[in-house]
Formats: C-alpha cells, sequence, structure tokens
C-alpha cells in the first residue's frame, strides 16, 4: 500500500508506502520524494500530482507497476512518517494534578483551622460554666 503527500512550495511531492504493523495494528508510512522525477514518469506528471497530498496506495496499486518501477521508487524513499499522537494529553494531567492538590490543600486548611476553634469554644463554655457556679 502507498500514500503520497505533497511537498511543501508545491516544488514536488512526497510518495510514501504504508505498512501494518502487526502486533499493534498501527499502519506505517515511507515516504518519497519523487521531485525529480515527476517528468520521467512513464505514466505521467499528471497522474502523480492528482495523487499527491492523501493516501497514494490504492491508486499506486491500480496501475500495475513492475517489480523494476518498485525497485526505482525506493531510490526516492526519505524517511518515515512520525504517527505519534502529541503529548498534549499528559499536559493535561500536569493542569489537573494541581487542582486536585489545591483542593487538598484546602480541605487541610478547613480542618487546622476547626481544631483551634473547637478548643477555645470549649474553653469558653467551661469558663462561663466555671464563673456562674462562682
Ligand atoms: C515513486 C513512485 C512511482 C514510480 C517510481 C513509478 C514508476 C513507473 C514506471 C517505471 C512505470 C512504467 C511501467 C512499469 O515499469 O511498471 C510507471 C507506469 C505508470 N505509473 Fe507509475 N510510478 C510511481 C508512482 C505512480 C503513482 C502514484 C501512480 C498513480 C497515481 C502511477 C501511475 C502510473 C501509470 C498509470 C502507469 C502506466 C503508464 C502506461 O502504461 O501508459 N505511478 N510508473
Amino acid at each position: 500500500m502507498s500514500l503520497l503527500a505533497y511537498k511543501n512550495l508545491g516544488l514536488g511531492y512526497l510518495r510514501c508506502l504504508r505498512h501494518m504493523n502487526n502486533n499493534l495494528e498501527i499502519p506505517e508510512y515511507e515516504v518519497y520524494d519523487v521531485s525529480t522525477y515527476l517528468e520521467e514518469h512513464p505514466g505521467g506528471d499528471d497522474v502523480l500530482l492528482g495523487a499527491t497530498g492523501k493516501d497514494a496506495t490504492d491508486e499506486f496499486e491500480d496501475a500495475g507497476h513492475s517489480k523494476s518501477a518498485r525497485e526505482l521508487m525506493e531510490t526516492f524513499c526519505i524517511g518515515e512518517l512520525d504517527l505519534a499522537p502529541p503529548a498534549i494529553p499528559e499536559l493535561e494531567i500536569y493542569t489537573k494534578q494541581p487542582t486536585d492538590i489545591t483542593q487538598k490543600l484546602k480541605d487541610l486548611r478547613k480542618q487546622y483551622w476547626a481544631v483551634p476553634v473547637a478548643v477555645v469554644g470549649i474553653s469558653v463554655v467551661i469558663g462561663v460554666l466555671y464563673w456562674r457556679r462562682r
């Protein structure tokens, strides 16, 4: 399977072969820069241009390319696409953690206030009772 992606500035285009990672079933893409092959392509540059910026797996396979064409294609390979998700979810976890800690601190602060207030209140009640008896 293959994928075509358009190269920046329209100077040429990239072609990617997609493979399935057997264990995780994650598609992997190989990227091919065929900028210099546009005019030489026996199928014409128009079909190549029409297959840029998207997964061109089916188009490439449907053209019935020969073994030598596939070997030639490998000479244009420039790398793989990184499909790893961005680290944004981790950032969200970091923003949530301080919120939880802040809430816990607030709860703790309430408890610290409750103990002295209770002690003072009980002392006042005992003091008043003691003062009335006298
Ligand atoms: C790096 C990428 C590519 C290379 C190196 C390549 C190379 C070739 C070669 C050498 C041929 C001559 C026939 C053969 O040997 O099989 C050919 C024919 C052809 N190619 Fe490609 N090709 C590429 C990508 C594509 C793509 C993405 C498409 C379709 C969107 C395409 C469509 C065609 C068609 C329709 C022909 C047949 C032309 C005819 O018989 O008149 N090719 N290609």
